[in-house]
């Protein structure tokens, strides 16, 4: 059950609205609505080939939905180019890591900055000053300030996965969206990534798509259920988990 919004004057950050795309007739999502407040951690689950990954696809405007919209505060994402859907604020983790190996953890937040190197000469200095404390600010926030000057490549893939992060934090995204940020990751952190979100949902709205229960339990305000290209289920965790057919397509499994 989709829960509409109470007062149709409400702003949402994301409003979906009965978005469908075909490929080749095949419906991946199908009339899919959902709304994503401010501050608020929304967690797409359900079994695989449900639609999860292709939803985030079409709100970063990868694909092309086929009909519905999306739309983040006054914009209709379906109509901008995937460039102008990151320069509006939304930001896009995938599952593997896209970090740069050979870059020190410092050179990867630094070279995400926005025009983090500067181009007006005579304000070089300043703008020097302004990126190495927001770096430093960053690394902080996602448990790395104390790995700074170290090569990428040698950072677990807890630490690449948080940097990445990092990454995607330091543009100041408005929506974040991150696609299994834990996969692979120790229960520790596990247990820091979920503490990293809730710091960082203070000035944004997440969206995370997760299979690990104990995390999206976690994490979650509100959860999502996809199953075959349509939302099966949604509200709190609580109430999704107790949701007889979610547990008959997928907690049950
Ligand atoms: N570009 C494409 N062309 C054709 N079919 C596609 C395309 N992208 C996705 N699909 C199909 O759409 C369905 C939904 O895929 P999607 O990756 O969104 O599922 P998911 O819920 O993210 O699954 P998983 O949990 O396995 O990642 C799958 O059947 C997939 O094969």
């Amino acid at each position: 059950m989709i829960i509409p919004p109470n007062d149709p004057q409400k702003q949402f950050v994301l409003a979906v609205e009965a978005l469908t795309v075909s490929f080749d007739g095949f419906k991946a999502v199908n009339d899919v609505s959902f709304y994503v407040d401010e501050n608020e951690i929304r967690v797409i689950i359900g079994p695989n080939g449900a639609g999860k990954t292709t939803v985030l696809d079409l709100i970063c405007g990868r694909t092309r939905a086929t009909s519905g919209s999306i739309k983040f505060r006054d914009m209709d994402l379906t109509k901008m180019s995937e460039s102008n859907i990151v320069l509006a604020g939304v930001g896009r983790k995938f599952q593997n890591p896209s970090i740069y190996d050979d870059l020190t953890v410092f050179e990867n937040l630094e070279i995400s900055f926005p025009r983090g190197r500067s181009v007006f000469g005579a304000l070089t200095f300043r703008r020097d000053a302004e990126v190495r404390r927001r770096v430093e600010e960053i690394a902080e926030t996602i448990f790395l300030a104390d790995h700074l000057d170290e090569r990428a490549e040698f950072l677990s893939h807890g630490q690449k996965q948080w940097l990445e992060i990092g990454m995607l934090l330091i543009q100041d995204p408005d929506l974040m969206m991150l696609d299994e940020p834990v996969a692979g990751m120790s229960v520790s952190e596990r247990k820091k990534t979920a503490e990293l979100l809730h710091k960082i949902i203070k000035n944004r709205s997440v969206i995370v798509i997760e299979h690990d229960m104990k995390f999206v339990e976690d994490i979650a305000h509100r959860v999502t259920v996809l199953h075959q290209g349509k939302v099966l289920s949604e509200g709190s965790m609580d109430r999704v988990k107790h949701d007889p057919r979610v547990i008959e397509v997928y907690l049950g499994h």
